[in-house]
């Protein structure tokens, strides 16, 4: 009996010690997985949650439940046909309309605390015409008040956008393209933890947008920013993004996401293009003819 009192008072003791191992084990894995979580999955920059946007006298909302996350380095690119509501959604993003349903958070990718620094470009490069192309880079540095960078950090930029040599060149003098890429460099001064582009290479002609993309592409490499593309150009969406997501019109709603994957052969190309261009088929209409 006695032998039985001290086994069973062992067993006990074990008992408490095991579990106790269990219990500790299973906060640790929780702890790491969630460690782990934080690291493997980063927080996104913008977070889109069932936004909704309706115009002031518009009927049908130009947006209507849109979830949207965008990562830190990431490109995603909208496509859809036009009035679907995609420069909404870019205006949403960069803070210039406030949307009338849903939530949207910011973080900045360096500094949660800190805002979130967005740039958008549009398809005209909106430059300074009294400005040469070093002044018009610099004003962005020096709105952002760091007019002691200025003269390194634009050369820099410039180099980076195949600019350089061309710092005091009159603006009004540049091709389209050059133009762009001015306003590429003045967009990238800020050192912006995403950049918003609003067609952006549709006033180029097929040779220099290819070179612009190429330029972006690397540009964004080196300097680690995310982008929201809205485009008409399917290999715009196909060249650029890791995530394409396609918009459908009244309300705007996005109706599809498609991953790119960042090598592709022919094929999947070709079969990533047709099923893209289809979303931007537009619908059949019919026209009633008098006999
Ligand atoms: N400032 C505004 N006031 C009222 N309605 C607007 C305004 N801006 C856009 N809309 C309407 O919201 C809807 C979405 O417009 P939006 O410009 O976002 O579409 P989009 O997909 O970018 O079109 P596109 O490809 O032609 O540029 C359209 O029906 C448009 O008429």
């Amino acid at each position: 009996m006695r032998y039985l009192t001290i086994n069973f008072k062992a067993l006990q003791h074990e008992w408490r010690r095991n579990t106790s191992i269990l219990i500790n084990s299973i906060i640790f894995v929780v702890y790491i997985r969630k460690e782990a979580a934080a690291v493997l999955i980063p927080a996104p920059l913008i977070a889109l949650r069932r936004v909704t946007h309706r115009y002031a006298h518009h009927a049908a909302p130009a947006l209507a439940d849109v979830s949207l996350r965008v990562a830190p380095g990431e490109c995603v690119a909208v496509i859809g046909r036009s009035g679907c509501g995609k420069s909404t959604l870019l205006q949403i993003m960069a803070g210039l309309v406030q949307p009338t349903g849903g939530d949207i958070h910011f973080a900045n990718r360096r500094d949660a605390r800190k805002p979130i620094r967005r740039t958008l470009m549009f398809q005209r490069p909106l430059l300074f015409p009294w400005l040469d192309v070093a002044g018009n880079v610099a004003l962005a540095l020096r709105f952002d008040g760091r007019k002691q960078e200025t003269p390194g950090r634009v050369e820099e930029l410039l180099a980076r956008t195949g600019l350089a040599g061309r710092a005091r060149a009159n603006v009004r003098e540049l091709s389209g393209g050059q133009q762009q890429r001015v306003a590429l460099a003045r967009s990238l001064a800020v050192d912006p933890d995403i950049l918003l582009l609003d067609e952006p290479f549709s006033a180029l002609d097929p040779l220099t947008r290819g070179e612009l993309r190429r330029q972006l592409r690397e540009t964004q490499q080196t300097f680690g920013f995310a982008m929201t593309l809205v485009t008409h150009d399917v290999d715009d969406a196909l060249d650029l993004a890791s995530r394409v997501v396609v918009m459908a019109a009244e309300p705007g709603r996005i109706i599809a996401e498609h991953d790119i994957p960042s090598e592709m052969d022919g094929e999947t190309r070709a079969t990533l293009r047709a099923r893209l261009l289809d979303a931007l088929e537009p619908e059949p209409c019919s026209i009633a003819i008098d006999a």
